[in-house]
């Protein structure tokens, strides 16, 4: 039956080759474009793969709630299944048993609130990054450094615990290697027969960028192995290696079935390899590009600026800090984050797989296909949103019906919904929420060079994550009554 149906409408490929030819129209514009012309579920076929686009918030429901299950794998080409250990992280394994073990891990020891340590990391680092700031009241300071060091650090710190500054721009490095890596043209992926043309050349790349990765790590597990036998496991002040490396079994466990009824969980050291790459490339950036789009986005609107410098006043005073327990009072804040991620979401498109052949809204999906749900196009989808192309913080404000993040509400998903939705959203808004609060608070901010409000360029760029094209640069002044005391 399913053979007999069609697959969503796209535009004509050519024989063999598909539609290989707009491969740089696989971005969130392009598919945008591309899906005003054939709808919200667009098919393409690049060389042998079917890839889908999803762009509406009714095509999301269908794909990521209505048939969950069949969507939740992801697709690996040869450069992730090579860089991830064969898919032994939890970003890019398939959905099944293992999977669901890697997240019971992660969310219960690293990422939950009862983990204070990575919580911590955020509030020690906002701090230095307030102090960083006030050393250069009246300079332009370049936001996009500023925040993405901020960010850096954050993971860092609460991954490997204390840190050498040389230590941590190899890490960097390695890990923005891996980000190329990940999205680069492969002509394997498409034509597996062809992949012979480019091997030498890419497989090289690759096994030197996993080979330094494999240094580096091994090097720090084996320093906190030491520290556990000397502190005989109970050390006090435990990192994400630490919690990790209480699941340590000398056993392949890239190999070893983890079914459900297993009471016990073995990690390889891939494995802690591949969670701890997952952990710095999923909370870096993402947090980061996102503090930068909110400033961004105030700076570019200086009504809501007002309103949110207002409340902190209001909440908070302007003779003393900002403390976590003021975080829930500060609504427009939340508001101005939210209406920031609907425009900005800093992951625009998912990447999902179909496990199995599929019917959606009357076309056939073949297994194994790449499923795209363009979570940028559906911010700013019409049916879900008045107005959808303007900075309006207060969509948010008004009724109880506004969309919220959680998942459910399928116009607004920059966390995604359903099963492979992310599993550190809480920590995530938490670094966000603070680092705003506080750079938002204790400082002014004007754009430098007297640039007017309405001449700040706000294009993205595509990538992993979609960052902003010209990097965010504004002059502080010092806001608050009581001194600030640089040490
Ligand atoms: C503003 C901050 C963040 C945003 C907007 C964000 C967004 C997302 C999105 C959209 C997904 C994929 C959902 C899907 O494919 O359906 C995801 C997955 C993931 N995120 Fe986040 N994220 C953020 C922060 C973080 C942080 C701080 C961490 C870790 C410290 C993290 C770790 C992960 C991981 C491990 C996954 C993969 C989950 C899986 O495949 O099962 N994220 N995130």
């Amino acid at each position: 039956l399913r053979r007999g149906l069609p697959y969503p409408p796209g535009p004509k490929g050519y024989p063999i080759i598909g539609n290989m030819n707009m491969m740089d129209q696989l971005t969130h514009r392009g598919l945008a474009r591309l899906a005003k012309k054939y709808g919200g579920l667009l098919h393409l076929k690049m060389g042998g793969l079917h890839v889908f686009a999803v762009s509406t918030p009714d095509m999301a429901r269908e794909v990521l709630q209505a048939q969950d299950a069949v969507f939740a794998n992801r697709p690996a080409n040869v450069a992730i299944a090579y860089l991830t250990y064969g898919q032994a992280d939890m970003v890019f394994a398939n959905y099944g048993s293992f999977w669901r073990q890697m997240r019971k891990i992660c969310v219960m020891k690293l990422f939950s609130r009862k983990r204070a340590q990575s919580w911590s990391s955020v509030r020690d680092e906002v701090d230095l990054t307030v102090r960083t700031v006030a050393q250069n009241l009246g300079s332009p300071v370049n936001i996009c450094e500023l925040v993405l060091s901020l960010t850096k650090n954050m993971t860092y710190r609460a991954a490997f615990g204390s840190f050498s500054r040389e230590d941590q721009d190899d890490f960097v490095k390695i890990i923005q290697e891996f980000s190329k890596l990940f999205v680069a043209f492969n002509i394997a992926d498409f034509f597996p027969w062809l992949g012979w043309i480019q091997a030498g050349e890419f497989n090289r790349r690759l096994v030197k960028a996993r080979s330094s990765l494999d240094g580096f790590i091994d090097k720090i597990i084996e320093e906190h192995m030491q520290k556990r036998k000397a502190s005989g496991d109970e050390a006090a002040d435990t990192d994400m290696v630490d919690e990790l490396l209480a699941f340590y079994g000398e056993v392949d466990a890239s190999k070893a079935a983890f079914d459900d009824s297993q009471s016990s969980i073995e990690l390889t050291r891939d494995n802690i390899k591949a969670i701890i790459m997952d952990v710095m490339l999923g909370g870096t950036e993402t947090v980061a590009a996102a503090i930068e789009w909110v400033m961004a986005e105030l700076m570019k609107s200086p009504e809501d600026m007002k309103k949110v410098q207002q409340e902190l006043a209001d909440v908070v005073g302007l003779c003393r800090f900002v403390k976590e327990s003021d975080i829930e009072k500060l609504t427009y804040l939340k508001c101005t984050v939210k209406e920031t991620l609907r425009l900005h979401p800093p992951i625009p498109l998912l990447l999902h797989e179909t496990a199995k052949d599929t019917v959606v809204a009357g076309y056939r999906l073949p297994a194994k296909s790449c499923v795209i749900i363009n979570v940028w196009a559906i911010g700013r989808d019409p049916s879900g949103w008045v107005d959808p192309e303007v900075f309006k913080p207060s969509r948010f404000l008004t009724n109880d019906s506004a969309p919220d993040f959680k998942g459910s509400d399928f116009e607004f998903i920059p966390f995604g919904s359903g099963r492979r939705s992310c599993p550190a959203m809480q920590l995530g808004l938490y670094a966000l929420e603070m680092a705003l609060a506080h750079l938002l608070h204790c400082f002014n901010w004007e754009l430098p060079d007297r640039m007017k409000s309405s001449e700040l360029d706000m294009s993205d760029v595509f990538g992993l994550n979609a960052p902003r094209a010209i990097q965010l640069v504004a002059v502080p002044t010092y806001r608050l009554s009581c001194p600030f005391l640089v040490e």
